[in-house]
């Protein structure tokens, strides 16, 4: 399928749907075949909003962060402009993935930014800001996280240490009770996203309605049996709030023996404001390892699994690309072939995984991550408009609520297919 897909024109594949509906609003489309990429050009729909208002308000977040020179204003300025009113511009052939990106964007090239795939048009805009800041140019601006501020101030935060302080009551409940727990804090970890943040207002964990709108937990569970000696590949999301619950879920599975080693796939640079690096991994860690009680056994404890292999951090290059998860490449596709189990976290993977279509949200999760090597399971808070794998009375109820429950960041998801 994915050979496929790979031949079809950007033009094919972001053909509109008979039934026209622009995000959450008309009826999703019967068949596959019908459902139509997400693109940002619909007036009023969620993707639409992402790049007229939160880009423009990311650039202005990072440019007020660091004491840029002229060069990194002048380039934030060039690509604010760009955004706004501009076409899409490919990279100077001097700029690292050049080559890549020319391949990945051929089609959209002097296009305006609304009329690329939501998906593409995110991912291009984190690598132009990042060339804007000099992250990959051969300056004293090389490497510089432009979201580290953010992340660091969340880390930092009271917040975190209530949420670690939390886990000396959990310490002595029995480990089923434990694990539920674990896996429900590292779902509403997904709500800390501070992508999110930039227009929401503060939409962080803590606050009520985690509404699993799918929750096939127990099938979760089976699939990792406490002695099974098993490799488990998680894929991460966010930094801070969200990376936090993640390693203590992962703490909780190789202590009790669900898996005897765990990958944890991060991103190779940084991305959607908040997401994990390797850095972040070692940030949270040392949060872990330097508070008091319980969230202190378990930063020792990951420390130590880091030391002996048990926890391995790897940071393929593809976690940055536009594509969804049924393009990834054979290295990568080995590695989750190898794991009993891969958990993927957050939204975005979400997309990638289950392709960013306005999919008819009563499509079975099976169907759609049937092409992914080995069993996995979605952990995700829903903030955009693709779903699949609801109920009918459930997506009936939603609808009657009213709520923007697809996009809100109110609602949760677990999801999970077996081999
Ligand atoms: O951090 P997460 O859960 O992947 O969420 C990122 C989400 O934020 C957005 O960038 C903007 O809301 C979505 O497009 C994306 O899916």
């Amino acid at each position: 399928m994915s050979g496929k897909r790979k031949a079809h024109s950007v033009a094919e594949k972001t053909a509109r749907s008979s039934d026209g509906g622009p995000d959450s609003g008309g009826p999703r489309p019967a068949s596959e075949r019908d459902a139509r990429v997400v693109l940002s050009n619909e007036p009023g729909s969620f993707a639409r909003s992402v790049l007229a208002e939160r880009h423009p308000a990311l650039i202005q977040q990072v440019r007020d962060a660091f004491p840029y020179g002229p060069r990194q204003h002048e380039a934030l300025d060039a690509l604010l402009e760009q955004n706004d009113n501009g076409v899409i511009e490919p990279l100077a052939p001097s700029e690292p993935g050049h080559e890549q990106w020319s391949v990945w964007g051929r089609e959209l090239f002097g296009r305006s930014w609304f009329d690329a795939p939501f998906l593409w048009a995110e991912s291009y805009f984190y690598r132009r800001l990042l060339g804007a800041v000099g992250y990959f140019g051969t300056g004293p601006w090389r490497g510089v996280d432009p979201f580290a501020p953010f992340k660091r101030a969340e880390l930092r935060g009271t917040a975190v240490d209530e949420e670690l302080r939390a886990l000396d009551a959990l310490a002595d409940v029995p480990a089923d009770e434990r694990a539920t727990a674990l896996l429900h804090a590292a779902v509403r970890g997904n709500r800390a996203d501070l992508g999110f943040r930039v227009t929401e207002g503060d939409a962080a964990p803590g606050a009520p309605s985690e509404d699993l709108v799918a929750d096939d937990s127990a099938r979760l569970q089976r699939l990792l049996p406490a002695g099974a000696g098993v490799t488990v590949a998680v894929v991460a999301d966010n930094a801070g709030r969200e990376l936090i619950p993640d390693l203590i879920l992962i703490d909780h599975l190789l202590l009790h023996r669900h898996a005897e080693r765990i990958v944890l796939h991060v991103k190779p640079h940084p991305y959607y404001v908040s997401d994990a690096m390797t850095a972040d991994v070692v940030d949270c860690l040392r949060r872990l390892a330097d508070a008091p009680g319980e969230a202190g056994r378990i930063g020792s404890r990951l420390w130590d699994a880091m030391a002996t292999g048990r926890l391995e951090v790897l940071a393929h290059p593809f976690f940055c690309a536009p594509l969804p998860y049924e393009e990834m490449p054979g290295g990568l596709r080995a590695e989750f072939a190898a794991a009993t189990l891969t958990i993927l976290k957050g939204d975005l993977n979400y997309r990638r995984l289950v392709g960013d279509r306005m999919w008819a949200e009563t499509t079975p999760f099976a169907d759609r991550t049937a092409y992914f090597p080995g069993a996995v399971a979605a952990l995700r808070t829903l903030k955009s408009d693709v779903v699949v794998g609801l109920e009918q009375k459930t997506l009936d109820a939603l609808e009657r609520s009213g709520a923007a429950w697809r996009t809100s960041g109110t609602h949760a998801l677990i999801q999970v297919r077996g081999r």
